[in-house]
This record gives structure tokens, C-alpha cells and sequence, in this order.
């Protein structure tokens, strides 16, 4: 039998992760053993496995799996979950973690309220043909270091299916996309839907609320500081030339052992 590894189950509005510390040995994952740790069911339950790593310009590395086994190279909440536990580790303020070579400061704003800062994103029309009498106004294509999709959808308009249109989606895209649908509230206040790529629907993406945001600065429909509501709570998003900063409450759940076979 395997030896048990530690984790710790972490929450961001709804939006949860299996964090496993790999600082001292790192393992090769198998897909299968990631959906084992995901499963709602036969597992610990998770959107995406986290782990984190050593790094050489940082103070640690994350890594991240989706729920179905493939690999993401952005998770903006579970860059949160992850400097809220180093946060406490360290006993500082401040903590800087690597995701696919770019470092991130990491904030503790306050007691479960933490801030993380990423590069700018990169937005594109997309030239999909998914307009049409979808309900939806516009759609851009936005990377944050992972491939997003925002809809655009007037405040009226009910989203039906959201589910049936992130599937089809997936097969629009070479590598699959997450997918946003956007209603925007007021200047500084929208509300956004998720279908996570590897994962599915889910009340909050922090890496899609990042783009969902830059996308509607971008079209000139919101200001740079954004109030996002979820399912579930909300985050922040706040555009500076620099940089775009995510915030907002994320939580401990529980931690224990599990054996991976
Ligand atoms: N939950 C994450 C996003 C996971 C993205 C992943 N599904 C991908 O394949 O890009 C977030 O808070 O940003």
C-alpha cells in the first residue's frame, strides 16, 4: 500500500481545491489518480488538484490539475488558496508564488481576504460563429495564461443550457476553453456564470473572472475597478496599467490523508 499523503481541501466561493504540498518530493501524476482525488464521490471532491512545488525565483511553485485529469497552466483562485496557506506558513504579509515561469505577489489583505496580482491579459475577437440568436451580444477570446471565452449577454436575457453550450464549446477549440457568461450589472459591477475546461460548471473562476473584467475595460463598458458576484460571494478585480489584481475570501475546509493507488 502507498503511503497516505497530506492535503488540505480549500474553498474560493464555491470554487474548491485539493492542495497537496510537494516542496519536499514531487510525484508523477497519473490522470486517473487526479480524477481519483477529484471525484465528489469516490474521492476528496475538487475542481482542480493544486500542487506546490519548490521554485527557484519564488517562494514556492503551483501546479495545477483539473478535476478530469488534464493539466491547466492558470488557476486564479487556487493561486489565492495556495498564498493563504504559505501566508500562514510564513507569518508574513507578503508571499511570492510561481505559475508557469511568471511570479505572483500574493497579499493578505486581511484575515481570509487575499490579493493576488497577474500580467496583463491578451483579448481577441473571437471569430467563432456562436452569435447568432444565442442571446448573446459579443464574445471576446481572453488569455490570463489559460484560454478563456467571455459572453457577453444583455441584462434580459436568461442563460439556458449553459451547461449543453460549454460542452459544445469544447469542441470548437483545440484544447478546450473556459467559458464566462457575463451580465453586466452596472459600470462597476457585473455577474458571471462558469463552465471550467476539465471541470464544468462551477460558482466562481478566478483566472475567468480576471478575464471576463479585462474584457469588458477593454470593449469600454466597465471602469477598472470591478465588483464580481458569483453563485455563491464575490470577488474583486481591479485593472492597473501593470497589472490586473484579483481578491477576495478564501477558506481552509478541512485537511487529512488519502491514499493514492
Ligand atoms: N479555477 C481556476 C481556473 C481553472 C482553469 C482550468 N479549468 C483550465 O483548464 O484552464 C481559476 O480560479 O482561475
Amino acid at each position: 500500500m502507498s503511503k497516505p499523503l497530506l492535503f488540505n481541501k480549500m474553498c474560493a466561493l464555491g470554487n474548491d481545491f485539493v492542495v497537496i504540498d510537494e516542496r519536499k518530493k514531487p510525484r508523477n501524476w497519473q490522470a486517473r489518480q487526479v480524477q481519483q482525488i477529484c471525484h465528489r464521490r469516490f474521492g476528496i471532491g475538487a475542481d482542480q488538484l493544486l500542487l506546490i512545488r519548490k521554485s527557484g525565483k519564488a517562494d514556492a511553485s503551483m501546479h495545477i490539475y483539473n478535476q478530469d485529469g488534464s493539466k491547466a497552466k492558470q488557476c486564479g483562485n487556487g493561486l489565492r488558496a495556495v498564498a493563504s496557506l504559505l501566508l500562514t506558513e510564513k507569518g508574513s504579509l507578503e508571499v511570492n508564488i510561481e505559475v508557469g515561469g511568471y511570479v505572483h505577489r500574493c497579499r493578505l489583505v486581511a484575515h481570509d481576504w487575499i490579493e493576488v496580482a497577474f500580467p496583463l491579459p491578451v483579448v481577441n475577437e473571437s471569430q467563432k460563429k456562436l452569435m447568432g440568436d444565442s442571446g448573446f451580444d459579443h464574445a471576446l477570446e481572453v488569455d490570463v495564461g489559460n484560454p478563456h471565452l467571455v459572453l457577453f449577454r444583455s441584462q434580459h436575457t436568461e442563460l439556458k443550457d449553459f451547461d449543453d453550450l460549454g460542452r459544445v464549446l469544447q469542441t470548437q477549440y483545440a484544447g478546450g476553453i473556459n467559458v464566462h457568461a457575463l451580465k453586466q450589472l452596472s459600470k462597476d459591477r457585473i455577474y458571471l456564470d462558469h463552465w471550467e475546461r476539465g471541470t464544468g460548471i462551477t460558482p466562481s473562476c478566478g483566472s475567468g473572472s480576471i478575464a471576463s473584467v479585462y474584457a469588458g475595460v477593454s470593449l469600454g463598458l466597465l471602469k477598472p475597478k470591478v465588483v464580481v458576484e458569483n453563485a455563491i460571494s464575490n470577488l474583486t478585480v481591479e485593472c492597473t496599467p501593470e497589472e490586473v489584481r484579483l481578491s477576495g475570501v478564501v477558506r481552509l475546509i478541512f485537511n487529512g490523508q488519502i491514499e493514492v493507488a
